[in-house]
């Protein structure tokens, strides 16, 4: 493998797959597509998506190297499937290109949720086809052809979730490839995953969807000063609140009692403060605030995160 200097990654002298599907070319189909082309990690990608304006704006920007009409026509002789649509459209997606997907190609996909979306699509895989589920776990507020970009992947968790059985060498494969794109992989059961996220993603969406909306229909009370004076902690929840309400929607009706079971954990935890605040018990709230504090510090010590002030200083 050869290192450019101009690139984010190593580009590879020869591709992992020879034809790359992706179907949904919003921001993660958009990134993929990106990544795998500069750092050469398929021969020939092909792109689709079911709305044509996303479609002509995909071939302006020239993303991939063809843009098919249809999802079975992307999928049509593909080494490697990645389904990039909301988790509630991945059976039907995989209903509809099940006809054109070859023996040994590996069917995967993007989305937020894993249980589901195996239980969706597993019913639609032919014989001979590896499905590799897996989640980036990375993204930003942004949806679109448009927002996408090749280093969204760099340095970030990839989780896989393989149901029982799977070929052992579809699986590198899929490793390999996010690998590739500078990701950093783990495997565990789709359960798990839901669990997990639940708690990391879906719940803090949840909550910036909830506060920004109080605060929404606070304006009324207040004369439109919450939003004129609202400060970082307001403005970091606004920008998760402004994130694609169907792939949220989605997710939310897909790993329901993940999050569910969380929201109750939550609720719970919620009331120790809020009655440490009525009876004026300091400590508690302190001693809260000090664990969390932690938490933090011990993420920027793993290095996946920069504090803010260094961002304030080289943006
Ligand atoms: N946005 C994030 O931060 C993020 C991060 C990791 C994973 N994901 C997951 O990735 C998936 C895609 O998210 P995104 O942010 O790229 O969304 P996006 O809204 O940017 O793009 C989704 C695209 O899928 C297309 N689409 C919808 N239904 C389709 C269908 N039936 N057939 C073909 N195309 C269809 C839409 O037209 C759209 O262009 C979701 O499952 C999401 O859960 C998102
Ligand atoms: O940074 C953001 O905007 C995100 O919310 C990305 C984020 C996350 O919760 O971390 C959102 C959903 C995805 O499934 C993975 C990543």
């Amino acid at each position: 493998m050869t290192a450019p200097s101009e690139s984010f990654a190593p580009r590879r002298d020869e591709p992992l797959f020879g034809r790359l599907a992706i179907i949904g070319i919003g921001l993660i189909g958009s990134s993929i597509a990106h990544a795998a082309k500069e750092l050469n990690l398929a021969g020939r990608i092909v792109l689709s998506d079911r709305d044509e304006a996303v479609r002509t704006r995909a071939r302006e920007l020239d993303l991939g190297h063809e843009i098919a009409d249809t999802a079975a026509e992307a999928a049509r002789d593909a080494d490697h499937v990645i389904l990039c649509v909301p988790v509630g459209a991945c059976g039907a997606v995989a209903a509809e290109i099940a006809a054109s997907l070859k023996p040994g190609a590996i069917l995967s996909d993007v989305g937020s949720v894993k249980n589901a979306v195996v239980e969706a699509v597993l019913p639609h895989v032919p014989e001979g086809v590896h499905l590799v589920p897996a989640h980036p776990v990375a993204g930003t507020e942004n949806s679109g052809p448009d927002a996408g970009f090749p280093s969204l992947f760099l340095n970030r968790w990839c989780i896989l979730t393989p149901p029982e059985g799977t070929d052992a060498g579809a699986i590198a494969r899929t490793r390999h490839f996010w690998e590739g794109m500078g990701a950093l992989v783990e495997v565990m059961t789709a359960q798990h995953h839901d669990l997990v996220l639940a708690i990391t993603s879906h719940l803090p969406h949840l909550i910036a969807y909830n506060i920004v909306g109080t605060a929404e229909d606070l304006e009324a009370v207040t004369q439109s000063e919450v939003i004129k004076f609202s400060a970082g902690g307001f403005r970091d929840f606004t920008r998760i609140a402004a994130s694609d309400p169907t792939m949220w929607r989605d997710v939310f009706l897909h790993n329901k009692e993940a999050v569910l079971e969380m929201l109750g954990r939550f609720s719970e935890d919620l009331s120790i403060l809020t009655r440490a605040i009525r009876f004026g018990d300091g400590e508690t709230l302190h001693k809260h605030f000090t664990r969390t504090r932690a938490i933090r510090r011990g993420i920027i010590a793993l290095g996946q995160e920069k504090p803010e002030t260094e961002k304030l200083r080289k943006p």
